[in-house]
């Protein structure tokens, strides 16, 4: 199947900060979630694929080709939604839309003012006075309104109330039912990516720790229970993480390894969601 999406060994050096040989693939049909702590560089991967910044080494691969010093076809392909404003503050929704349309070649007018309907979005007021949710669905629904082959979002699930992120999700849902198309966007809400994400990224102090389908990725680890008599036995089966607890114990392993301990009096597996995967490996910063 088709990579929409390749990052090859991404390097990028700030003071302080860096990006250190990322690398991931998403393919057509898929919506791949980005997740990772703040500061983790989320923002910053997307921000090089988006060549808003460049690259010090490694490659970024669009539809199986490097793109690199001719975005103007690239840029007709995917829909992005950014963390900041980038539109025009001074002008109302609608000019801003007058503004935008004509630099795509398959701008859908019927699409956007189904969307904006949909969403809700005052055409007339000026986009510095829409509030922080109102400015990311006109932004959604100018992402979606070219016929993107690819949709890159920087956190658009932010600051939107719960019902409108539910009514995003089966938007995003109802896209991915053209499976010549694929979705990658950043997010702490994981609860939103139990929902609809096929795979997770997740980095972590600038390095890729997992990169994995989440189905296969609940199935990769346990959370272990149990008294405190069992401490020893936990500990030689190397968790990840390991606390204590009023009850006993609580370790973060793989599944492998919590197999070989779980028929022993006491303990207690359970499957962590994504929230507890994260919370652990942040908490470890270990390698699996
Ligand atoms: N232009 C820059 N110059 C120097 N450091 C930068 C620059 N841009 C980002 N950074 C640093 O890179 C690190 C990663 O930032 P980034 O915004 O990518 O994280 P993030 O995962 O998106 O975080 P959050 O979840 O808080 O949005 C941070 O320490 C940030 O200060």
């Amino acid at each position: 199947m088709e990579n929409i999406l390749e990052l090859r060994h991404v390097t990028k050096t700030f003071k302080g900060f860096a990006l250190e040989d990322v690398s991931f693939e998403l393919k057509k049909g898929f919506i791949m979630g980005f997740i990772g702590p703040n500061g983790a560089g989320k923002s910053t991967t997307i921000r090089c694929l988006m060549d808003l910044i460049h690259v010090d080494s490694g490659e970024v691969l669009f539809f199986g080709k490097n793109f690199q010093g001719d975005c103007t076809e690239l840029k007709q392909k995917i829909g992005f939604v950014y963390d900041q404003d980038v539109f025009f503050q001074d002008l109302t929704a609608e000019k801003n839309k007058k503004v935008i349309a004509p630099f795509y070649k398959n701008w859908d007018d019927q699409k956007f003012y189904r969307y904006i309907k949909e969403f809700g979005v005052p055409l007339n007021k000026k986009m510095k006075s829409l509030s922080k949710g109102t400015k990311m669905k006109f932004a959604l629904a100018v992402a979606l309104s070219h016929h993107a082959e690819l949709i890159i979002m920087d956190e658009p699930t932010s600051g939107l109330d719960p019902v409108f992120r539910r009514e995003l999700l089966d938007v995003l849902l109802d896209v991915i039912q053209d499976e010549n198309k694929a979705i990658f966007f950043s997010t702490h809400i994981t609860t939103d990516l139990e929902k609809v994400a096929d795979y997770i990224t997740f980095i972590l102090d600038g390095k890729i720790v997992l990169s994995k389908e989440r189905e296969e990725l609940s199935e990769m680890f346990r959370i272990v229970k149990g008294p405190k008599t069992m401490e020893s036995d936990i500990k030689q089966a190397l968790p990840i993480a390991y606390k204590e607890t009023s009850f006993g114990f609580e370790a973060f392993m793989r599944d492998d390894e919590a197999k070989k301990i779980s028929n022993k009096t006491g303990i207690h597996l359970e499957r962590p969601n994504l929230d507890e995967i994260m919370y652990y490996m942040v908490k470890s910063r270990r390698n699996v």
